[in-house]
């Protein structure tokens, strides 16, 4: 019997990077070759497409796709009809959602979407931003276009509604958030008839597990250590961000206990010397490739 398979979109573009290195974190090595759409992975159960994260939601909802990685945003735009399985915090360079913005130079006297009646907006989201001007009962001319958009104002149109992340963009044009419209996070998402089908129901959990708990332990580390028995309450009192850690007996001594705790590596500096102050001794730093709750 030849091996089920979950046929597998992986975003191209802005999400490429960031999902390959989650995948890698996760326990699965995705390999993307210069000129080649189908990607490799060290896992015969997964038959992964390298697509547009456009066209992903679309490919899903219509069958060709199991399964796969998109924004919210364009689930949304497409009005693809398939299940969400999980949302996945992570972004092109940080782990701050995306957000579609309505944006107009730093100079115009654009001050609101109503000031926006009778006006031309372009964005790459027609219908993202027709549905918000809709919701604000404002009428405007929106027009497509392909990208670069925030070239175009303030001589092409009037308003742009584009994504931003860092805001680097935005700074770089000199230009003015006017209302957020959205925020996106990727998503891992199943297609109807998919989800209908055990394997592939169970198969696309068990890697939206694994993502998820790849994300859950970015940004902490673990912490292990041996205190002094009578420490251990100072530790808790004083070290707040030493939250529930697990204390257990030293074998052949009363005396002393091993501590072992989670914490956000941004603390770790500022903990360490309080914790060599309390009189731990053997204490290790660990990074962490995935937490389950
Ligand atoms: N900084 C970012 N810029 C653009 N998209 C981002 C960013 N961070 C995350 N994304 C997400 O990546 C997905 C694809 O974005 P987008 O539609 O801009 O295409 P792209 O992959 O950037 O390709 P293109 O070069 O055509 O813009 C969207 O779901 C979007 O929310
Ligand atoms: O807030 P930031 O971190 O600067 O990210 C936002 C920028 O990233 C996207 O552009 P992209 O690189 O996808 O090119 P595009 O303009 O052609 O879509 C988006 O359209 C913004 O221009
Ligand atoms: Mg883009």
């Amino acid at each position: 019997m030849s091996t089920p398979s979950l046929k597998f979109g992986l975003p191209k573009g802005s999400l490429q990077d960031p999902t390959v290195d989650l995948f890698k974190q996760a326990g699965w090595n995705v390999y993307v070759s210069s000129r080649s759409y189908r990607p490799s992975i060290n896992d015969d159960e997964i038959d992964m497409r390298l697509l547009r994260a456009q066209e992903i939601g679309r490919y899903i909802h219509e069958g060709f796709l199991d399964c796969g990685i998109t924004g919210k945003d364009w689930i949304y735009e497409n009005n693809a009809e398939v299940e969400v399985i999980c949302d996945l915090a992570y972004s092109r360079a940080t782990s701050r959602p995306t957000r579609w913005v309505l944006v107009v130079p730093e100079e115009s006297p654009i001050k609101s979407v109503e000031d926006l009646e009778g006006k031309r907006i372009a964005t790459e989201g027609i219908g993202i931003t027709e549905r918000y001007l809709a919701s604000k009962g404002v009428n405007a001319k929106v027009e497509f276009s392909w990208g670069a958009t925030e070239v175009k104002v303030p001589e092409l149109v009037d308003a742009i509604v584009d994504i931003t992340e860092t805001g680097n963009s935005l700074r770089a044009n000199n230009l003015r958030i006017v209302d957020t419209i959205m925020e996106s996070y990727p998503q891992l998402v199943i297609g109807k008839e998919a989800a209908k089908d055990p394997w592939k129901r169970a198969k696309a959990e068990t890697i939206g597990l694994m993502l998820r708990s790849a994300l859950d332990a970015r940004g902490k580390v673990g912490l292990k250590m041996n205190l002094p028995q009578n420490k251990l309450q100072s530790l808790l009192e004083c070290l707040p961000s030493l939250r529930l850690p697990t204390a257990s007996t030293l074998a052949n001594s009363d005396e002393w206990v091993a501590v072992e705790t989670v914490i956000d590596e941004s603390v770790v500096r500022e903990i360490l010397p309080k914790l060599k102050e309390l009189g731990a001794e053997g204490i290790i730093e660990y990074p962490l490739n995935k937490i389950i709750g």
